[in-house]
Parts: structure tokens; sequence; C-alpha cells
């Protein structure tokens, strides 16, 4: 399974402590990780390896939209937020809906990140 992980800048020491806290799940046999670029190597500096896409404002997050388009990517973690403003935001607003079209789980904090997490450990996602 691929978990895309995407932060914004207010909310990237947050992603960093919770990949950091789920590495037995996020390095697990069968998952692999999908990132905005700097989301990407602040965890690869993490010692995760990553899938870099471009950086967030250049086109990351409509990269990783294509993807769950194409079914390729089964998992958004993207810990939002919701007090600043981007230049990008139509972007982001299309990986949103895009997980919406195609009913791939979406966690835009870090508590619905962690049930997800928690479920894939109870192998609740896992498909066959
Ligand atoms: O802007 C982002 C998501 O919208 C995140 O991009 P970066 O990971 O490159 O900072």
């Amino acid at each position: 399974m691929e978990i895309a992980i995407v932060a914004h800048d207010a909310k990237k020491k947050e992603m960093l402590e919770f990949i950091k806290k789920n590495r037995d799940i996020l390095s697990a046999e069968g998952i692999s990780l999908i990132g905005t670029g700097t989301t990407g190597s602040m965890a690869e500096d993490a010692g995760f390896t990553v899938r870099r896409m471009l950086s967030g404002p250049l086109g990351g997050d409509a990269q990783i939209a294509g993807r769950v388009a194409e079914g390729k990517t089964e998992m958004v973690l993207f810990f939002k937020d919701p007090l600043g403003k981007h230049p990008h935001e139509p972007d982001i607003n299309m990986l949103l809906r895009v997980c919406d079209v195609h009913n791939v789980p979406l966690a835009t904090n870090e508590a619905s990140a962690q049930l997800l997490l928690n479920a894939i450990k109870a192998n609740f996602l896992i498909k066959e």
C-alpha cells in the first residue's frame, strides 16, 4: 500500500514526530511512502525511504492527486495548516477532492491519521 505524507510548513514538526512515532507501521513490509518535496526529504532525513514528488507549491500535491486517481496511492496523510494562506490552494483542494472521488482514506490532522494507521496495524485496511 502506497501512503502519501504531506505537511504544510506549520505542521512539519508535528508530521516528523508522527512518522517517527509510527515508524513500525510506516516501515512495514507492504507499505511504501510517497511525499511532497520538503515533507519527503524531511522524512528521508529521519531514515525513511520516500518517493519524492515536487514541492507542494510547485505541483507536488497535483502529482500525488494524479497517483490517487490512477489507484497507485491508497492513503493520504495530509497535515494541513488551517490558519495559513497557500498560493497553491487549488492544487490542495484538488488532492482532497480526488481522494473523495476515489474513496481513498484521507486524514487532514494528526488524530485522524493515527486512527488510519491504527487500522492498518489492526489489518483492517490491507487489501487482499
Ligand atoms: O505545500 C505542501 C502541501 O500543500 C507541502 O509541500 P512540501 O512538502 O514541499 O513543503
